[in-house]
């Protein structure tokens, strides 16, 4: 799948809050979006998802999302929302069972080709453990995990994930980010929103950076997260490393600065 995004722009409370956005999408690679908070990456994510109101255009394969239709174009992009904060008495295997609807007939039964997605979600999401419980009574983090493998259960040609690490532990991180590298390998288009960027320079094949509506940077990771466009975005330096043969940054500020100095 090819999605192009041409010269959107998006006006959010009478505030532009994306303009000239072009943006092109393939499948086959894990693409980070980073940037600083309000700079419009979860809109941007919403506007490729046929989700929000926009100027511009999208193409998907060349088609306008009204030439597919929505419940094919659900079936082709799934959509995992930042937040988690769900409330739902739902237990956790009933909830990754939702990513199955695009694929169900009208009160259709499960096939067992959605029994198997749903098994293989949990399991790559290390959820199964939790799928009888309900969702209102898991943490945070495991939450996060179920709602990913609801996005995962689609086994969509294109998943777009708003901050899926949000409040997971550190081996969580590593592992939904390896998961992510995993679901392009065998390759589906994975868009992730990341506030982490040691994680988005390792595991991303390309970062889209974006500061106040506009993409500042687009590219491999080590050009993206180069020192001008981190101070520029950002307004912070970072520490660079190399470890088992990879780079890696790492924001940094000194604590010897004055006004941390305890
Ligand atoms: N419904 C709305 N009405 C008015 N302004 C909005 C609305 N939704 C979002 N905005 C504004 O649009 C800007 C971009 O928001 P968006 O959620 O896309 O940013 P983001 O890059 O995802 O931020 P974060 O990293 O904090 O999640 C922000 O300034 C936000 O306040």
């Amino acid at each position: 799948m090819l999605i192009e995004a041409k010269d959107i722009a998006v006006a959010l409370g009478g505030k532009p809050v994306l303009r000239g956005i072009d943006l092109t999408l393939r499948t086959g690679e894990l693409v980070g979006l980073i940037g600083p908070n309000g700079a419009g990456k979860t809109t941007l994510l919403r506007v490729i998802a046929n989700l929000l109101p926009h100027a511009g255009a999208v193409l998907y394969d060349r088609e306008p999302a009204k030439a597919i239709g929505h419940k094919a174009l659900a079936r082709r992009i799934a959509f995992l929302a930042q937040g988690g904060a769900v409330h739902w008495q739902m237990r956790a295997e009933a909830v990754v069972a939702l990513g199955r609807l695009p694929h169900r007939r009208p009160l259709g039964e499960m096939t067992a080709a959605d029994q198997d997605a749903i098994a293989r979600a949990m399991l790559a999401t290390d959820a199964a453990s939790f799928r009888d419980r309900t969702l209102d009574s898991l943490s945070g983090g495991e939450r996060m995990r179920v709602l990913l493998a609801r996005a995962l259960a689609v086994e969509a040609e294109m998943l777009l994930a708003d901050e899926p690490l949000a409040g997971l532990d550190p081996r969580h991180q590593l592992e939904a980010m390896t998961l992510l590298r995993r679901v392009a390998a065998s390759g589906a288009g994975v868009v992730v929103v990341l506030h982490d960027l040691t994680l988005a320079g390792r595991f991303c094949d390309r970062l889209v950076l974006l500061d106040q509506g506009r993409i500042l940077a687009d590219g491999p990771p080590d050009a993206v997260l180069g020192d001008d466009h981190l101070s520029q975005a950002f307004g912070i330096s970072v520490a660079r490393g190399r470890r088992d043969g990879e780079d890696f940054v790492l924001p940094w500020h000194s604590l010897n600065d004055k006004e941390t100095a305890r």
